[in-house]
């Protein structure tokens, strides 16, 4: 039974997100929510589950034989609600290094628990608690899914732990219940993407649409003359090959020993998946061959020829894959499934992917990681240069605004693949599932669609004088140098919040004990990354000119992608740094473009 609490109250609450329990008091208690003041620098108020929230004497009586620590003992290094943890530059190894650890086996009946309280919540204590989490969990079944080396908590921070201390405190469980939830996947009920209908839609016209702007690049939005061109037409061998053999032969590079391996964020169940990271050699690769291939008169023009014969087998390729994840998906534990995609409707769940991180050949293949970057970024790269290369041979000189195009997206392309780890950490890879969205997307999309501007100016070469074409390059320049500026201010602050180079600028604390920049890049809109992304897409439309509307399909699309975007990931963050990211909003006003939207 929760206890019942009155404002004023003493309490142990637990920081969101965390398995930490820290003092606090109670501001508000209404209808089983209790909002407390945590005794932190910030006075963080949260609003909790009042099962979170524990009157402090409760907590001695739950096996506590010394109800709380003397203060001289639970605050070390003179951690004090009004000083700041001294700035270290590599914290984390600091913590980890004096640290006491217990390694955990796999069993099922050794499912631990461990309580964790401090007198005050800091960002070390945060810290510790991504390593504190790396506690054994129990599956849906009951079976301890892994072992692992728990660390624990150093004399340097504020973090009673009772074991690593020495105090006789012994606790009982708040935690074990928590973790194996957490790493449980509950049932989809917010329903993303217009829900069933919405998704049955898109799973239906997302194909029909790539198909038909393989036939529409050049024009409007509709086919003038019509080419009859039957199913059967679409069906052919050599395209099969091609787009068969692109594909392995990407997955061979993938795999090869060459390249950093990174360990991924922190799953729910405490764990890290490692990926091997060599798309910029894989790049390297690719374009050699290419390269050679020309070199040698290999017909790689045949990809122009065989062009919506390419497509329609990347479609099908996809719904396949789609199809075959989601049955595979059918036998994997819950614990092992996307939250998005678990709502038990067929259409639904189909679409968004029901397995998170779903891997072959004994787990060292990840399939969402390779084909969101290998074969689909790589192949639109491909099949601009094929086009290119068709020009060239068919005429005098080649369409320079294609070339041009072309080099913006090969360098957008390259960008991706130099930072590949950095797509760790978004949304597809840590909320999304495998499914159609991303099979089609990745394997279809990317590679014919994302193409269209380049086989427009092949067909509709448009002349220009110098300096708009140098106005089209400052304007690419400009829209890459916010959008790698602001990702790489994220990813050195998220790397290192402490790094020298990043110390001009502010940022904010949040409940979840991440800290968000609230200036520089990220001070002037809530995604200046999109901003970036977004000029560079009109960078490449714009020497299509305004005859025709096709080539203007993929900045009218981006655009709403990455609104949606936006709106997932004020979700996401919602749900992850609670009234924190309210507070955040309020300071950082702007979603995409400063003092506009
Ligand atoms: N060409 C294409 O088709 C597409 C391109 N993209 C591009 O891919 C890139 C990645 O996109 P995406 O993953 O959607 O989004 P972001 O890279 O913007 O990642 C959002 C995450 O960043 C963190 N964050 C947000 N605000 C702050 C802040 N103020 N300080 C520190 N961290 C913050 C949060 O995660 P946390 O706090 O957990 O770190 C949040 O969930 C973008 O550059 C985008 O333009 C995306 C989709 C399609
Ligand atoms: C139209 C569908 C509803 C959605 C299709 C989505 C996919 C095409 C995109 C989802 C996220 C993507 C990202 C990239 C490419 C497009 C997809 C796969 C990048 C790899 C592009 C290069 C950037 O530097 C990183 C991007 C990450 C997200």
């Amino acid at each position: 039974m929760p206890d019942e609490h009155t404002v004023g109250d003493a309490v142990y609450a637990k920081w969101p997100q965390t398995n930490l329990w820290f003092h606090a008091t109670v501001v508000k208690s209404k209808k089983g929510y209790v909002t407390v003041r945590f005794n932190d620098e910030d006075a963080t108020v949260e609003t909790l589950p009042d099962k979170f929230v524990s009157a402090e004497g409760r907590f001695a009586r739950s096996g506590s034989k010394s109800p709380g620590r003397k203060r001289s003992r639970s605050r070390s290094r003179g951690r004090s609600p009004g000083r700041k943890v001294k700035a270290s530059p590599s914290p984390v190894k600091k913590t980890t290094t004096s640290t006491r650890t217990t390694t955990s086996t796999r069993s099922r009946s050794r499912s631990k628990t461990r309580v964790m309280r401090a007198e005050t919540p800091t960002r070390q204590s945060a810290r510790i608690q991504a390593k504190q989490i790396a506690e054994d969990v129990v599956d849906a079944n009951g079976l301890t899914l892994r072992t692992s080396t728990v660390t624990s908590v150093t004399t340097t921070t504020t973090v009673n732990n009772h074991e690593a201390s020495g105090t006789t405190t012994t606790t009982k469980t708040f935690v074990a219940e928590e973790l194996v939830q957490k790493s449980r996947v509950g049932k989809t009920t917010e329903k993303d993407f217009g829900g069933v209908i919405g998704t049955f839609v898109m799973t239906l016209v997302m194909p029909i649409f790539i198909m038909h702007a393989t036939f529409v690049a050049n024009s409007g939005w509709v086919i003038k003359e019509h080419k009859h061109i039957a199913v059967r037409d679409l069906v052919d061998r050599r395209a099969i090959a091609i787009y068969g053999g692109w594909f392995v032969f990407q997955a061979i590079l993938a795999m090869l020993p060459l390249g950093r391996v990174v360990e991924g964020v922190t799953l729910r169940n405490g764990t890290k998946l490692e990926y091997r990271c060599n798309g910029f050699i894989a790049l390297l690769v690719s374009l050699a061959a290419f390269g050679a291939a020309v070199k040698l008169k290999y017909p790689v023009t045949i990809v122009c020829d065989l062009f919506p014969q390419l497509v329609f087998t990347g479609i099908v390729f996809s719904i396949v894959l789609s199809v075959a994840l989601y049955i595979r998906a059918r036998g994997c534990s819950n614990a092992a499934l996307a939250t998005g995609g678990n709502s038990g409707n067929i259409i639904y769940d189909f679409f968004k992917g029901r397995e998170l991180n779903p891997r072959c050949f004994g787990g060292a293949f990840d399939l969402k990681f390779f084909c969101e970057l290998r074969p689909g970024l790589i192949g639109w790269v491909m099949v601009n240069f094929c086009f290119i290369s068709k020009d060239c041979l068919e005429n005098k000189y080649p369409s320079y605004a294609a070339v041009l195009v072309a080099v913006f997206q090969l360098w957008y392309v390259a960008d991706a693949l130099w930072f590949e780890e950095a797509i760790l950490t978004t949304m597809d890879i840590v909320h999304d599932g495998f499914g159609y969205m991303l099979a089609l997307g990745d394997l279809a999309w990317v590679p014919f669609l994302y193409s269209l501007q380049v086989r427009f100016l092949i067909d509709n070469p448009q002349t220009y004088s110098w300096y708009t074409l140098t106005g089209f390059f400052l304007m690419n320049l400009i829209g890459f140098l916010i959008f790698r500026g602001s990702n790489s201010q994220k990813d050195a602050f998220r790397k290192n919040p402490y790094d020298p180079a990043l110390a001009h600028l502010e940022s904010m604390p949040t409940s979840a004990g991440k800290r968000l920049l609230v200036s520089g890049w990220w001070g002037m809109c809530r995604h200046p990354n999109y901003l970036g992304d977004l000029i560079m897409a009109f960078a490449w439309t714009l020497p299509c000119g305004f005859k025709f509307a096709m080539p203007w399909f993929y900045p009218l699309y981006f655009v709403v992608l990455l609104v949606h975007r936006a709106y997932r990931d004020d979700l996401f963050c919602r749900k992850k740094y609670g009234t924190s990211w309210n507070n955040y909003r309020e300071r950082v006003k702007y979603q995409i473009i400063p003092y506009v939207y």
